[in-house]
């Protein structure tokens, strides 16, 4: 059988996005390749959301070319994408994640198994016959990491997973985040925390009201930022 074609590189040639009159994000040039995580970082309303939907396919561009690994029309196949609030079936953590599964097309013999070693992985094991709305907003989006994981994405899409948690939820899923990039998934992850893109990132795509200020490794770009807009974002100083 023939090895799946790879998502990789990611590739904005010249991207635009528009709703009306109002441009979104503004003849972006990116290319992202395997790694460790790529964090999209930049204020309120910077286009970081809307960068990750055309990353996962789930946009078409108004201007320029979206590609993934040299081709423009591949399916959302081995991509999976994970929003600020996790939708949860109305039904048990377990299953929750076997719907995942059997989505992604895991044979039913494997389901069980899979289901297993992924609630183990999430540290959910203990919760697995609980209703999934019942859980805590981290343990919410542990599920959801899951879930997404069930697809065994090669490029795993993640909007601010951890706005709403506390520093411990946080640094559970921030762990999770990592062991999953470790294993080999890419990551491309949108915050607006630097303490976290310290903590994360490889390299730092750094946005501001739609435009691309800077690409740079994530010590670069904290040490020696190339844009008057970065430096003072990491100041802490507004950029508006
Ligand atoms: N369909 C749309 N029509 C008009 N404007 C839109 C549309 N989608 C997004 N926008 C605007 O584009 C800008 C970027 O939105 P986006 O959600 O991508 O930013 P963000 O960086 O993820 O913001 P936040 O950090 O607040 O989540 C915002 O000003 C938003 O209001």
């Amino acid at each position: 059988m023939r090895a799946p074609a790879s998502n990789l590189p990611l590739v904005f040639d010249d991207v635009s996005l528009s709703a009306g009159a109002t441009t979104i994000l503004d003849r972006i040039c990116l290319t992202i390749g395997l790694g460790a995580p790529t964090l999209v970082l930049g204020p309120n309303g910077a286009g970081k959301t809307s960068l990750l939907r055309l990353c996962m396919g789930l946009l078409s561009p108004t201007r320029g070319v979206v590609s993934w690994g040299g081709r423009i029309d591949g399916g959302p196949e081995r991509r999976a994408i994970l929003f600020q609030k996790p939708v949860m079936l109305r039904r048990s953590v377990a299953a929750n994640i076997a719907y995942g599964l059997a989505h992604a097309g895991c044979p039913r013999g494997l389901r069980a198994q899979r289901t297993e070693e992924l609630l183990d992985s999430v540290g959910l094991s203990a919760l697995a016959s609980r209703p999934a709305r019942r859980l805590s907003g981290g343990e919410q989006q542990r599920l959801a990491l899951a879930r997404a994981l069930a697809r065994q994405p090669e490029i795993l899409l993640l909007d601010e997973p951890t706005a709403s948690l506390d520093p411990a939820a946080t640094r559970f899923v921030e762990e999770i985040i990592l062991a999953t990039a470790h294993s080999g998934t890419k990551i491309i992850m949108a915050s607006h925390d630097l303490g976290q893109v310290r903590r994360l990132a490889g390299d730092v795509v750094f946005l501001v009201h739609g435009r691309l200020f800077e690409h740079a490794d994530a010590s670069d770009f904290f040490d020696r930022p190339a844009t008057p807009q970065a430096a003072a974002f990491i100041r802490g100083d507004l950029v508006l």
